[in-house]
């Protein structure tokens, strides 16, 4: 029997990610080879934004996705959220050369609160979230501290990007494929404060450290390689990273509705309190997802060297978090 269509809202749907995003969503990589879906589609209230829109949802159409039930176009958040049952917050300004992901937040603050509010009173009591927008896990706190009568736990942040760019350093180093690593985790905040940790990755059921046993390594180029990443391809490209982006989007939203198959991922969500990070902050942990939800990994050991990472990524988020108060 054919599954009822579920809702996927995607703003920002003319720029960059959108673009490498929207056919995937519809061919089915996102939730699945049998879920039709429904796309409703955002971008601002501009004429060049929503031409550049039409012109996006003309291509859809030409590629004649079975599982693509209908697509609108929107302006406003109020109709574009309506009933979603997934959205994609992706609509916001990318940084350029020089700036840091955090230098956007005023600029982009706004967004999300009007988006977090718009949300809390259309979307379907369940919807899940995903911030892509940076400064991505503030963002992402903003529109669910927007969003009281909305679970907190279904607002979540892109740290996906820097699991797999983690992923893809550790497989060059140890010489082995990025599929054959597991237990891997990327802490704190989407940005250069962001903390890789592999101390409980195994390779091909081996433990890492057994076979990557290179403090220097770790500490001078694995860490900082991963967390400016991002500065890395936008002096390249001239751009800031979207394929990739919207790779990791998929990645994420993929495993928190069909599940991660008992293995851990990283995800932004709000603080349950664990590993000494205050509640509600949004911060970077390992998950393992499984019937459209997710668990922390608990308990795991936090050794000096982690815990000051972990702090001064945490310190980073506090002060955005103070930042924005006002807009609360
Ligand atoms: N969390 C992560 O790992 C990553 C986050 N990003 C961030 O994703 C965001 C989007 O990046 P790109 O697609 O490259 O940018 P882009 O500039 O190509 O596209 C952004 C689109 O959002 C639209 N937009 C702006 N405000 C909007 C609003 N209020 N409602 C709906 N649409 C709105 C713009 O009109 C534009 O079409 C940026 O903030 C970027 O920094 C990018 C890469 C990775
Ligand atoms: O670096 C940027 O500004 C875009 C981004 O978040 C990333 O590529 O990780």
């Amino acid at each position: 029997m054919t599954k009822p269509a579920m809702r996927v809202a995607v703003t920002g749907a003319a720029g960059q990610i959108g673009y490498a995003l929207l056919f995937r969503i519809a061919s089915g990589e996102m939730l699945g080879k049998d879920q039709p879906v429904i796309l409703q589609l955002l971008e601002i209230p501009d004429e060049k934004a929503q031409k550049a829109l039409k012109g996006v949802i003309m291509e859809l159409e030409d590629c004649a996705f079975p599982l693509l039930k209908e697509v609108t176009a929107h302006s406003d958040p109020m109709t574009a959220f309506k009933d979603a049952d997934v959205a994609l917050l992706v609509g916001a300004r990318p940084r350029g050369p020089g700036m840091e992901r955090k230098d956007l937040l005023t600029v982009n603050a706004q967004i999300f609160t009007a988006q977090g509010k718009a949300l809390n009173a259309v979307a379907s009591r369940n919807v899940k979230v995903l911030v892509v927008g940076n400064p991505a896990n503030t963002n992402a706190y903003i529109a669910m501290k927007s969003a009281p009568d909305l679970p907190a736990r279904n607002f979540t942040a892109m740290l996906r990007l820097d699991h797999n760019r983690a992923l893809s350093q550790l497989a060059a180093k140890a010489g082995c494929a990025v599929g054959d690593i597991e237990k891997l985790i990327v802490w704190g905040n989407h940005s250069p404060t962001m903390y890789p940790d592999f101390r409980f990755a195994t390779l091909a059921g081996k433990p890492a450290l057994s076979v990557v046993n290179d403090d220097e390594w770790n500490r001078n180029t694995f860490i900082p390689t991963v967390g400016k990443r991002g500065a890395a391809i936008i002096d390249a490209r001239g751009l800031s990273s979207a394929a990739s982006a919207a790779n990791a989007a998929i990645d994420h939203v993929r495993d928190w509705i069909l599940g991660s198959n008992g293995k851990w991922v990283t995800m932004g969500v709000p603080s349950d309190g664990s590993y000494g990070i205050p509640e509600g902050i949004i911060y970077g942990v390992p998950v393992i997802t499984k019937n459209g939800e997710y668990a922390v990994v608990k308990d795991l050991e936090i050794d000096a060297f982690s815990r000051e990472r972990m702090d001064l990524t945490l310190k980073e988020l506090t002060e955005e978090r103070d930042g924005v108060k006002h807009l609360l």
